[in-house]
C-alpha cells in the first residue's frame, strides 16, 4: 500500500469561507477508461481531481501502453491511447482502486482481450461483477478463470468480435452501466441496456462518449440504446463536479454549526441526501454554481435508507452517521447497496459515540459529545466520516490508514484549514 498516512484534527472550530468542490471521482475513472477507446490523438481532460484513484488510473493508463500525463496544477489530464499495447490490468496498480475495471471496454476493443489480475475499491461487503461479465459474454465475448502465480484468481476476457445485444442489470450498477455503454459504442449493431443507472457521473459520462462520436439515447431514463460506430475520436471535456466532496463540505459546515459558498456545487446533484439535511437543520441557498449552507440551529435526529440516484447515496451513508451522532434523539440508517458498509460504527463509538448496528441497519443514539481518539479509516468514506467527526470532537484525533481518504478526496487538509479548521496531513 506505500506509505501511512494519517490526520490529526483538533476539533471544535466553526467553519466558514468559500471552499471548491473537486471534480467528480467517478466520473473521471470511467472517462479514463473511454479516452483509452480513441485510437489516435490526444484527449484533454479538465477539472480532473487530484486524488489517489487518478495517480493510480495514470499508472494503469501507463502500464497498459498508454502515453498520459497528469498536470496536478492545471489539474488537467491528457491522455494518447493510440501507442496501447498490453491487455494486462496488473494486481500491483489494479487492486488499488475499482476503476481499474473500467479500463476492460478499450483493451477489449483496441486489443482483442483483457487480462484483469486484481480488482480493487474500498471493501464494503461484497462487490459482484456479474452484470458485467453477463454483459460482455452476451456481447460475444468469453470470460476464462485461472489461478496466477501468487494463487489469486486472474480474469482472462477474450472479445471475438463484439456485437450488439439486449443487456441488462439486475439491480442499475454504477460501473456496470459504464462499462456496457463501452463495450456497446464499439460494437457491431444495436444493444440495449435495460435498468441502467440514472447516477449524473453515468450522465457525464454519456456526454464525452458521445462527443466523441459514440451514438446513444436514453441517458437517465433507465433504458439506454447504443448504435456501435466503427471508431471514436479524442476530445477535450471537463469533468463535473463531485457531489460526494460537495455533500462532505455540506456536512462540514453541519457538523461545525458554521456557514460555507461551495463553489461548483448543485444542490439536485445531493439528489434526497439535500432533503435529509435540510430536515436535520441545514440551511441551502443555490445561487448559480454556488451553494450557500450554513447551520445554526440544533441538529434534529434523520431516518436515512441509502439508494441509487436520485436516492440517498451510499456514499453519503457514512458521512451521515458522524453528523447525526451530534443530533437530539434516535437516528435510523438502512444501508441498502452494500453489505458491510458499517465499520465506521466501532471507529465513532471510540469517539464517545453510541450506535447500536443490526446487520444493514444502524441505530445512533444522539446527542452524544464526542471526544479525541485514534480512528481508523477502514475505507474512503469512513475516512470523510472521521474527519468530520473529528471536527466536531473536544480534543485531537488521529486517523491512520488514511491513504482511503486521499484516494477520493483532493486535498483535505489544505482545503479544510482554509475554512478555519486545524488539521494536518501527515505520511511517512
Ligand atoms: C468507481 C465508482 O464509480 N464507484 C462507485 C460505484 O461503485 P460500483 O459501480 O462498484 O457499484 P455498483 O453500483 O456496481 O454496486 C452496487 C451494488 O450492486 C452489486 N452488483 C454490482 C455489479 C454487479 O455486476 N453485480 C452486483 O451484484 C454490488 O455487489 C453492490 O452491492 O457505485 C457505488 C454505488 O453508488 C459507489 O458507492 C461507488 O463510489
Ligand atoms: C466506494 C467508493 O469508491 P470505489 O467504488 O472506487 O471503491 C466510494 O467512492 O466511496
Amino acid at each position: 500500500m506505500g506509505h501511512e498516512v494519517r490526520y490529526r484534527v483538533r476539533g471544535g472550530r466553526r467553519l466558514q469561507g468559500t471552499v471548491f468542490v473537486q471534480g467528480a471521482k467517478n466520473a473521471v475513472l470511467p472517462m479514463i477508461g473511454a479516452s483509452l477507446m480513441a485510437g489516435e490523438g490526444r484527449t484533454v481532460l479538465r477539472n480532473v481531481p487530484i486524488i489517489e484513484d487518478v495517480r493510480r488510473a495514470v499508472e494503469l493508463a501507463r502500464a497498459v501502453g498508454a502515453k498520459a500525463e497528469l498536470h496536478e496544477a492545471e489539474r488537467t489530464l491528457v491522455i494518447d491511447a493510440s501507442t496501447l499495447n498490453s491487455p494486462v490490468l496488473p494486481a500491483e496498480i489494479a487492486s488499488r482502486f475499482r476503476g481499474s475495471f473500467l479500463f476492460v471496454p478499450a483493451l477489449l476493443h483496441r486489443l482483442g482481450e483483457a487480462v484483469i489480475e486484481g480488482v480493487g475499491g474500498c471493501n464494503l461487503g461484497s462487490r459482484n461483477l456479474d452484470f458485467h461479465y453477463n454483459g460482455f459474454k452476451r456481447m460475444g465475448a468469453t470470460v476464462t478463470e485461472q489461478v496466477g502465480d501468487n494463487g489469486d484468481g486472474v480474469i482472462h476476457i477474450k472479445a471475438g468480435d463484439l456485437r450488439g445485444a439486449t443487456l441488462y442489470c439486475d439491480t442499475p450498477s454504477h460501473t456496470g452501466t459504464e462499462n456496457l455503454i463501452m463495450a456497446a459504442a464499439l460494437a457491431r449493431g444495436t444493444t440495449l441496456i435495460k435498468n441502467a443507472a440514472l447516477e449524473p457521473e453515468v450522465l457525464d459520462n454519456i456526454q464525452i462518449l458521445r462527443a466523441m462520436g459514440a451514438k446513444i439515447s436514453g441517458g437517465g431514463t433507465g433504458f439506454i440504446t447504443v448504435e456501435g460506430v466503427e471508431s471514436l475520436t479524442a476530445v477535450e471535456h471537463t469533468v463535473m463536479p463531485d457531489r460526494i466532496d460537495a455533500g462532505v463540505f455540506v456536512m462540514a459546515a453541519a457538523i461545525t454549526g458554521g456557514e460555507l459558498s461551495l463553489v461548483g456545487a448543485n444542490l439536485e446533484h445531493l439528489g434526497v441526501a439535500a432533503d435529509k439535511l435540510e430536515q436535520m437543520g441545514v440551511e441551502f441557498h443555490q445561487e448559480g454554481a454556488v451553494l450557500q449552507v450554513r447551520r445554526d440551529r440544533t441538529l434534529r435526529p434523520i431516518n436515512v435508507i441509502t439508494d441509487e440516484y436520485p436516492g440517498f447515496a451510499t456514499d453519503l451513508q457514512s458521512p451521515i452517521m458522524a453528523l447525526s451522532c451530534l443530533a437530539e434523539g434516535p437516528s435510523y440508517i438502512y444501508e441498502r447497496i452494500f453489505d458491510g458498509r458499517f465499520k465506521l460504527a466501532g471507529e465513532l463509538a471510540k469517539m464517545g459515540a453510541d450506535i447500536e448496528v443490526d446487520g444493514n441497519r444502524a441505530k445512533v443514539n444522539g446527542a452524544t459529545p464526542l471526544h479525541g481518539a485514534e480512528v481508523e479509516a477502514h475505507d474512503l468514506r469512513c475516512g470523510s466520516a472521521l474527519v468530520l467527526a473529528a471536527l466536531a470532537a473536544e480534543g485531537e484525533t488521529t486517523i491512520t490508514s488514511a491513504y482511503y481518504l486521499d484516494r477520493g478526496h483532493a486535498h483535505t487538509a489544505g482545503r479544510l484549514s482554509q475554512l478555519g479548521a486545524d488539521i494536518v496531513r501527515e505520511a511517512d
